[in-house]
């Protein structure tokens, strides 16, 4: 992915956490990770490890302790909370293992909703093609209880496309699916992060799932602070 413009660049980022007996926990002292504009990267790795923790520093849940994050030629670091949430949403794609859509909402509401900041407003027309698009046109009017899990991950990955994202992050996506709707889910996000030329970055704890994947990362390997010590 040599001469391909990075999406994503992390360089010497470290993030440690107060601990309920006191000091801190590193959890993350990463040197450098980066991921190419249409690239997918499976990241593996052991539970406890820092892969949410690493997802929530590049949407800009979190902040580091100290280092460098660039996000689609924007430093994370230099933006406020306020601008960090506006660039979240017209930046990335968010699906979580538990969708987290508003249950009080429709299917395409809930899609509308990931359009708020988004960049471009095309509104319902757009809801509506990609609930189409995730095979779900029928349903825009269902609430998420009168859908099916494997059909409510299939509106949230629609809400994370809706605000046209440049990189999409993904934690453990099919783990609260069954296995015949994970391979349609996962599928689903791969080839629209192709259609889109989005990037993506997943959490996985399967190796079926990672097998679909070029590029396979270990948290392990590219995580200085593994295994974690207090300071
Ligand atoms: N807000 C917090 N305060 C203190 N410690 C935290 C906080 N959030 C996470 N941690 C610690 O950071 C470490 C990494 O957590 P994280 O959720 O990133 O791991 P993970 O690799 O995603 O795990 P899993 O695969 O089990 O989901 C854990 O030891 C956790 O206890």
């Amino acid at each position: 992915m040599n001469g391909i413009p990075k999406t994503l660049q992390i360089t010497d980022v470290v993030k440690t956490f107060d601990q309920p007996g006191g000091g801190r926990l590193k959890v993350l002292d990463v040197s450098h990770f980066e991921i190419a504009a249409g690239e997918q990267v499976a990241l593996i790795g052991e539970s406890g490890g820092g892969k949410t923790t690493l997802l929530h520093l590049i949407a800009g849940l979190l902040t580091p302790d100290s280092g460098s994050i660039r996000l689609a030629g924007t430093e994370l670091t230099s933006l406020s909370e306020q601008g960090r949430d506006r660039f979240r949403a017209s930046t990335i794609g968010y699906v979580f293992q538990t969708f987290n859509l508003l249950p009080a909402f429709t299917a395409v509401e809930n899609v509308r909703l990931g359009m708020t900041f988004g960049r471009g407003h095309h509104g319902a027309s757009r809801a509506f093609d990609l609930l189409e698009r995730v095979g779900l046109a029928d349903r825009a009017h269902y609430r998420p209880s009168q859908l099916s899990v494997g059909q409510q991950q299939r509106v949230a990955i629609a809400r994370a496309l809706a605000g046209k994202p440049k990189l999409l992050l993904a934690d453990e996506p099919t783990a609260n699916v069954d296995p015949v709707s994970a391979e349609s889910v996962l599928d689903l996000i791969q080839q629209s992060c192709v259609d889109e030329n989005l990037a993506m970055l997943m959490v996985t704890h399967s190796m079926d799932v990672a097998k679909r994947f070029e590029r396979v990362d270990s948290l392990e390997q590219i995580n200085h602070a593994f295994a974690p010590t207090t300071s």
